[in-house]
């Protein structure tokens, strides 16, 4: 579909989901990359790379900071650093990218200069006080008016030295920045976190593996401590696996449609978070009662729909920082679920309680679905039109941030989408 309508409507297909699917390139660990090597010294080559909207965000900003970002092919990067960023001459501009605004905002303070770090009215409203005051503690000058972007940050041309404490609580993002900027300190540095929470914690798991990939040397000193040598980074060649949220949709539509599709990678070859989720998928429509989302975030919009068409409710825990994504998840889910049916879902404090109904599948249920610009809430409610006639999805090309592919993978899997109203 070259241009998308401003509506799609799902046509449940009568037959099980299944074929070959080569889901698009982690989001987190192309991002990770760019910025990696955008940072190194010399050519990065990065294959099996996600192009999307988040990832032209990155790589965009980094050439206003002087990297040289080639693209060859459909998947590739071929990026050329100096081992220093420099100044750029107008703000960054990273829309609503979390990982391109946060992991920018720690690698622009290491800049001689200033940069100027921000985003569209969604990212204007996603909080990065935290990362911000972790960072000034280095002795660099930066500052957001709102706790939220734009950030200004003046940097002095390294990012320091010592100790940086950090409260995770609100985003993993945070540590992951730090981490990834610390290559170029003055001297050793240590990431320290304040708070016991600090969401999935795979993702950090992910930024160490990219860092010593780009010759850095990090070392995991207890559960809350990293230590970071100054040693730069070094161009390196890297084959980036599928992206495991990505996949969580594939999964979901096999398990609903009890379809197979072959996805050319196993669940348990991931590195990501996400793909814990698929344990949970695999006993759909026998899910638990009660799901902790905490460690596959991101997988919880795919959960919370299935949960819809499970035998018994769910209950998804340790969840609050779904309300700082792309948009308010918890409450962007209860509202587009009781959307199709008054009383599916609803908020408990901070979980979110789904009462499944088996009895949805076969119904014609016509609900058009509010996505709130978020790409996640489009791909997951596409799902619910698998198994529901009439589902409309509202903004389908927001799913370009991560997967501009999505509804072109749906129709070649037999899926009919015709325009919606
Ligand atoms: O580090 C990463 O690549 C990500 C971390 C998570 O965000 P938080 O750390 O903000 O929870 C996740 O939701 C996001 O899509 C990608
Ligand atoms: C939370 C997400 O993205 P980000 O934080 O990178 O904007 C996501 O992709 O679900």
């Amino acid at each position: 579909m070259s241009v998308l309508p401003a509506a799609l409507t799902i046509v449940p297909p009568n037959h099980a989901l299944s074929g070959r699917v080569a889901p698009p390139g982690s989001k987190s660990i192309t991002n990770r990359a760019l910025l990696m090597a955008g940072l190194a010294v010399g050519t990065s080559q990065l294959s099996g790379a996600l192009k999307s909207k988040d990832t032209a965000l990155m790589a965009a900003a980094l050439k206003q900071m002087g990297v040289g970002v080639d693209e060859p092919d459909e998947t590739s990067f071929v990026v050329s650093g100096s081992g220093k960023l420099t100044a750029p001459d107008q703000a960054l501009f990273l829309g609503n990218a979390g990982t391109a605004v946060r992991f920018l905002t720690a690698a622009a303070a290491t800049i001689d200069g200033q940069v100027v770090i921000d985003g569209d009215e969604h990212m204007h409203r996603r909080p990065i006080a935290p990362l911000v005051a972790a960072i000034a503690s280095l002795g660099i000058d930066i500052n957001s008016a709102t706790g939220c972007p734009p950030v200004v940050v003046n940097g002095r041309g390294n990012f320091g030295s010592g100790r940086i404490e950090i409260d995770a609580g609100l985003s993993s993002q945070y540590v992951s920045a730090l981490l990834m900027a610390a290559p170029l300190g003055a001297g050793p540095i240590d990431v320290v976190l304040t708070g016991s929470d600090i969401g999935a914690r795979g993702y950090i798991d992910l930024t160490l593996a990219g860092m010593r990939s780009f010759g850095a040397l990090v070392e995991q000193v207890d559960a809350g401590r990293w230590r970071v040598e100054p040693t730069g980074y070094q161009a390196t060649a890297l084959a980036i696996e599928p992206d495991a949220s990505a996949a969580t949709y594939l999964w979901g539509a096999e398990a609903l449609t009890g379809g197979n599709i072959d996805l050319g990678i196993k669940a348990d070859a991931f590195t990501q978070p996400d793909a814990l989720s698929q344990a949970f998928i695999a006993q759909f429509p026998n899910m638990p009662a009660v799901i902790d989302g905490s460690q596959m975030q991101d997988a919880v919009p795919t959960l919370a729909v299935l949960a819809a068409f499970n035998n018994n409710p769910v209950r998804f825990v340790n969840i609050a920082n779904l309300r700082v994504k792309e948009c308010d998840r918890v409450a962007a889910l209860a509202n587009e679920l009781n959307r199709i049916r008054p009383g599916l879902a609803r908020e408990d404090g901070d979980d979110l309680i789904v009462a499944a109904d088996p009895g949805l599948s076969g119904q014609r249920l016509p609900t058009r679905i509010e996505t709130y610009a978020d790409h996640r809430i489009a791909m997951s409610f596409a799902l619910a039109g698998l198994k529901i006639g009439e589902i409309t999805i509202l903004d389908p090309a927001c799913t370009g941030k991560t997967y501009p592919g999505y509804w072109d993978m749906l129709s070649d899997l037999g899926v009919v989408l015709t325009p919606g109203q």
